[in-house]
């Protein structure tokens, strides 16, 4: 699914209401009316409600909220910051069409704000989309003043404060909202780490802008959701071979670490590989038949790191690097050697990245291979430098991706691919249990499988990084956020292949 910037939003609401023939009011009354079925779902009336808006749409879709809440028994209390004569039309529209047991209360100093109980409900409807520079004076007051109450705070389409696709000046005030429920499609500040405590949990409601112009508008920002994942998922002819899904081959594991070897190898065989074959440090043998009798394993020459590559290489389909590896010097070496030879697909992880990180020349030979390259913030960090902000994080991804012709999985909350044509894949899957050591094992097992079984690169990305995600979020009721481990990924790996199965069906 695409996300649209804050400019392509208003266009898609210009062309929704030409192609439909109708009036921006009833474009608004729409998300109203949806952003009021969700509040319904979530809160009874039992709590009051304070709605606070600004001159705007985003005010406007504040008073048409109110009316209908107000209709549904909810106890309604509504405040006007800015200067009505200043207000838009659908604003002044759905101003007129407020009850008249509500009065729009205008708040033009600081003493106007309203003591805001702890228990009470407060609805954002400052700015939206149309914020258009740093929010400062009385409405940085009023932000501060709601942010200071312990009430809990919904955004209406956005936080107020919070630019729609663009760095936030710091200076700024923002709303710090639990929910931000927004219309349509979700907003690129969605996806951004650093925006979490303003944005809070988000959710989408429909408001059926046109379809025809979202098809046609063009982003190289998208989110994945269930049904672009459906599509992905290749089905297995009854008369298959364990030939057809390919033969990987997994470098990785060292002294103490050879649990990353491991899981990764577990996923791999839970996410479909038809052979795979582990090489590891000579400690390692032993310990990969006991642990996993489905993966063939190789035993390198040195006792506790990787320092050959296996000598039939070329028969494999897929390498995939890293977990559990090191950085010795005998291993710098053996990736050396593996970028200077290999011609199949590479996915590297954790220290293959590391070592990789600390080499230009290694770098430059990125350019030579089919790399998925699966770096978690900091392994990211060493690989491309500091970025200033989330936003020149994902910029400086894609200039990587397209400088060396790689794909990108940043690992975070909400997982980000890069490709080198420059698009940017938000996953939305996964939970907060997934912070825990091996995760990171298990998703490269996972992507290795999918490279092997002939997904495209940017295929094996998307659906690995979503299956990964879609696993925690099955096991999340059994094991819970606090006692969710990597293994437990791997358990409801199959679980989490048959639910995209079934929703492909
Ligand atoms: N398709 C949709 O998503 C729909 C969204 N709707 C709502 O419309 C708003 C966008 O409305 P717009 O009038 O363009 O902008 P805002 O209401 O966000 O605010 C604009 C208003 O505020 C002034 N302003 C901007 N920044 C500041 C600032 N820092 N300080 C003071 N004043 C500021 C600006 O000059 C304007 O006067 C969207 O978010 C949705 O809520 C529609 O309701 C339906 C379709
Ligand atoms: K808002």
């Amino acid at each position: 699914m695409k996300i649209l910037s804050a400019d392509q939003t208003r266009a898609a609401d210009a062309f929704t209401i030409q192609e439909e023939n109708i009036a921006s009011f009833e474009l608004m009354e729409r998300a109203a009316s949806a952003f009021t079925a969700w509040f319904e779902n979530k809160f009874t009336p039992t709590q009051d409600v304070y709605i606070f808006c600004g001159p705007g749409n985003n005010g406007g879709d504040g008073l048409a909220i109110t009316r209908l809440l107000h209709q549904r028994c909810y106890t309604v209390q509504v405040y006007l910051a800015g200067d009505p004569a200043n207000a838009s039309e659908d604003f002044k529209y759905n101003h007129q069409k407020l009850p008249t047991e509500i009065a729009l209360r205008h708040v033009e100093h600081e003493s106007d704000f309203p003591a805001i109980p702890a228990a009470a409900l407060v609805i954002d409807a400052l700015f939206g989309t149309g914020l258009n520079r740093t929010v400062t004076g009385l409405y940085a007051s009023l932000i501060n003043h709601l942010n200071q109450s312990a009430a809990c705070i919904t955004a209406v389409d956005m936080p107020s404060g919070l630019y729609t696709d663009k760095q936030t000046p710091t200076e700024g005030a923002i709303i710090r909202a639990k929910y931000t429920v927004s219309f349509e499609l979700p907003k690129l500040a969605f996806f951004l780490p650093q925006h979490e405590a303003y944005v809070g949990q988000w959710h989408v409601v429909p408001i059926s802008l046109s379809p025809t112009f979202i098809s046609e508008a063009t982003t190289n920002l998208y989110f994945t959701t269930a049904a672009d994942i459906q599509h992905l998922l290749k089905s297995r002819p009854k008369f298959s071979h364990k030939g057809l899904y390919g033969h990987a081959l997994l470098l990785c594991g060292g002294f103490g670490k050879m649990g990353a070897a491991v899981l990764a190898a577990r996923a791999c065989m839970r996410a479909g590989v038809g052979l795979l074959t582990v090489h590891a440090p000579a400690i390692g043998y032993a310990i990969l038949q006991n642990s996993v009798p489905e993966a063939m394993a190789l035993s390198d020459k040195h006792k506790n790191h990787i320092a050959n590559l296996p000598s039939d290489i070329e028969k494999y389909n897929v390498i995939g690097v890293g977990p559990g590896m090191g950085t010795e010097r005998v291993t710098k070496t053996a990736i050396g050697q593996l970028l200077a030879t290999c011609k199949q697909p590479l996915v590297l992880d954790a220290d293959a990245i590391n070592i990789i990180a600390g080499s230009e020349k290694l770098k430059n030979q990125l350019r030579n291979h089919e790399v998925i390259l699966t770096p978690h913030p900091k392994e990211f960090e060493r690989l491309i430098g500091k970025s200033k902000n989330d936003y020149d994080r994902l910029q400086d991804m894609l200039e990587f991706c397209r400088e060396y012709s790689c794909y990108i999985v940043l690992k975070g909350s909400q997982t980000a691919i890069g490709t080198p044509e420059g698009n940017l894949y938000f996953n939305t899957t996964g939970n907060a249990g997934m912070a825990t050591g091996g995760t990171g094992d298990v998703l490269t097992g996972i992507i290795t499988a999918l490279v092997a079984q002939k997904y495209t690169l940017e295929e094996a990305c998307i659906l690995g990084v979503y299956l990964h995600g879609l696993a925690a979020d099955l096991a999340l009721p059994d094991v819970g956020k606090v006692s969710m481990i990597a293994s437990d990924l791997i358990d409801y790996l199959p679980k989490a292949f048959l639910q995209v199965a079934r929703t492909s069906a």
